[in-house]
């Protein structure tokens, strides 16, 4: 069988990972276009993966290979393992990634798994070299390090490739996610108009996830805890959850929303340091597996003072929201993985005298990941009539056919840039959290603690919800 047949008769197409030895490709980005070849797209690709460490091609083809286990399908996946191939290369060097462009085969799409300012730099030495038409460029987040540099990173792609051509990815707007919180909002009567300042109180968005550093230092220990999850994908949720309904769910409606609500997005009180809290965990244990503490993971500068644990409060200063506080937190080492958004609405204006048991509030959640649906409301339940007990109705959403990042891929292989963070965006996601990035390297904010495995700091921003 030649090699078109083999890939179904589709034109070549080369995606060129950069970053291929690292955890996302491992973890996320594998997995999700096996996913996606399993669906039958991605006809004639070549995976092509790089990475400072001088692997060879049978230490590479294992780790795709084991990535793609979970998929059972034998074609597609099965003929891109066998075609795949790695080359060792240092990425912010001009000569390397000449060599690597020379190994691609048709259009090509550069997926740059990368430590965030690795990233910045082999975007420039992009700049030298001159790329095959219709590239295409996959970033992942953080775009930048600072507002400063996620601008200048925005220029060194424009001097690339158009706009559309960039693809800024944010697994968290896979599309089912993002569809799945629109239907909710915009195509249910009963939510949409009680969903503003009038009825809610406020707003958590929360992921705490039971992982810890694994082995991720090289880039966590750069990022923490808000750059890694809150100014990206959490102010991505934040603006699926807060902006006013597009006409059409297409890329140009969707993105000039979000746009727009991120842009009337504010430090609460603008003051960092009653409105956001870090801290880092100390050594403790999730479900029998003991963790050091953060500083003495290896690879971690202790001195560097990284937090694993960052929330922050924001305004959404709006007609719709001004005055409900949307709290962001996101912690490693958390005795539990949670991924949810909790709406929590205002108390009704006044209660029939003789009925009790109605004082907790009545709750939207949101789970991501599972996606989940739940309504917290008062009703009769047993026994005495007069007093109401909270119940949960539940709902899930249902999985998407792909999983995130075979979503996101898909619209990067497709060309389609609606699940793709536009620059401008990126750019005011650095705006929002600047003040607490300041605040924070000048101490005004201390570093708290938690121990691996619990709940996490006793002054937290959000408690017991
Ligand atoms: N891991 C995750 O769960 C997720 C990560 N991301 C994003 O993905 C990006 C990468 O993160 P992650 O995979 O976790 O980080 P890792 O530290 O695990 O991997 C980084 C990769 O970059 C490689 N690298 C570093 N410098 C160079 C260089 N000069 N030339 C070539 N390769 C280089 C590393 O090679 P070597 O190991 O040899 O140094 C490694 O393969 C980050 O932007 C992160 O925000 C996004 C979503 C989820
Ligand atoms: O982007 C990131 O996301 C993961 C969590 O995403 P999930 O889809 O695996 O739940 C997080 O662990 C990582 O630190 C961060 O870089």
């Amino acid at each position: 069988m030649d090699r078109a047949q083999d890939r179904g008769g589709g034109s070549e197409q080369t995606l060129l990972v950069l970053g291929a030895t690292g955890d996302l490709t491992g973890r996320l980005l594998l997995p999700g276009l096996s996913g996606l070849l399993a669906a039958g797209a991605g006809p004639g690709l070549f995976l092509l993966g790089s990475g400072l460490e001088d692997w060879d091609e049978d230490r590479w083809r294992r780790r795709v290979s084991e990535s793609f286990a979970a998929t059972s399908d034998g074609g597609r996946v099965a003929a891109t393992v066998r075609q795949t191939t790695y080359l060792q290369a240092d990425v912010t060097r001009a000569d390397d990634l000449r060599r690597l462009l020379d190994a691609c085969r048709g259009d090509v799409v550069i997926f740059f798994a990368l430590p965030p300012a690795v990233t910045a730099k082999a975007c420039r030495a992009l700049g030298s070299l001159g790329l095959p038409e219709g590239t295409r460029l996959v970033v992942e987040k953080p775009f930048g390090v600072d507002r400063a540099s996620a601008v200048q990173l925005n220029q060194d792609l424009a001097g690339l490739v158009a706009e559309e051509q960039i693809h800024r990815v944010d697994h968290f707007l896979g599309k089912s996610t993002v569809l799945n919180i629109l239907g909710l909002r915009f195509a249910n009567r009963i939510l949409e108009p009680v969903l503003n300042a009038d009825h809610v109180a406020s707003v958590d968005i929360v992921f705490d996830e039971s992982l810890a550093l694994e082995d991720r230092a090289g880039y966590y220990d750069q990022a923490g805890a808000l750059v890694d999850m809150v100014q990206s994908h959490l102010l991505q949720v934040l603006a699926l959850l807060a902006m006013e309904a597009p006409p059409t769910v297409g890329a140009r409606e969707l993105r000039d929303r979000k746009a727009q609500v991120l842009r009337a997005t504010h430090l609460w009180g603008n003051d960092p340091a009653a409105s956001s809290r870090r801290a880092r965990y100390v050594a403790g244990e999730i479900g029998g597996r003991r963790l050091p503490a953060y500083a003495d993971e290896a690879g971690v500068d202790a001195g560097r003072g990284t937090e694993t644990l960052a929330e922050m409060v924001v305004m959404v200063d709006t007609w719709r929201w001004a005055g409900v506080p949307f709290r962001l937190r996101s912690g490693k080492a958390m005795t539990s993985t949670r991924k949810e958004a909790v709406i929590t609405f205002k108390q009704p204006p006044r209660v029939p005298d003789g009925l009790s048991g109605w004082e907790q509030p009545d709750r939207l959640r949101i789970g991501f990941g599972p996606d989940r649906l739940g309504i917290d409301l008062n009703i009769n339940g047993p026994g005495d009539p007069f007093v109401l007990d909270p119940v949960t109705l539940d709902a899930d959403f249902g999985p998407g056919a792909l999983p995130p990042y075979g979503e996101v891929l898909k619209g990067a292989l497709d060309g389609d840039p609606t699940l793709s963070v536009r620059g401008d965006t990126a750019e005011e996601c650095w705006r929002i959290v600047e003040p607490v990035l300041a605040a924070w390297r000048a101490d005004v904010v201390p570093l708290g603690e938690y121990a691996a495995g619990s709940s996490g700091p006793q002054d937290s921003l959000l408690p017991g919800i």
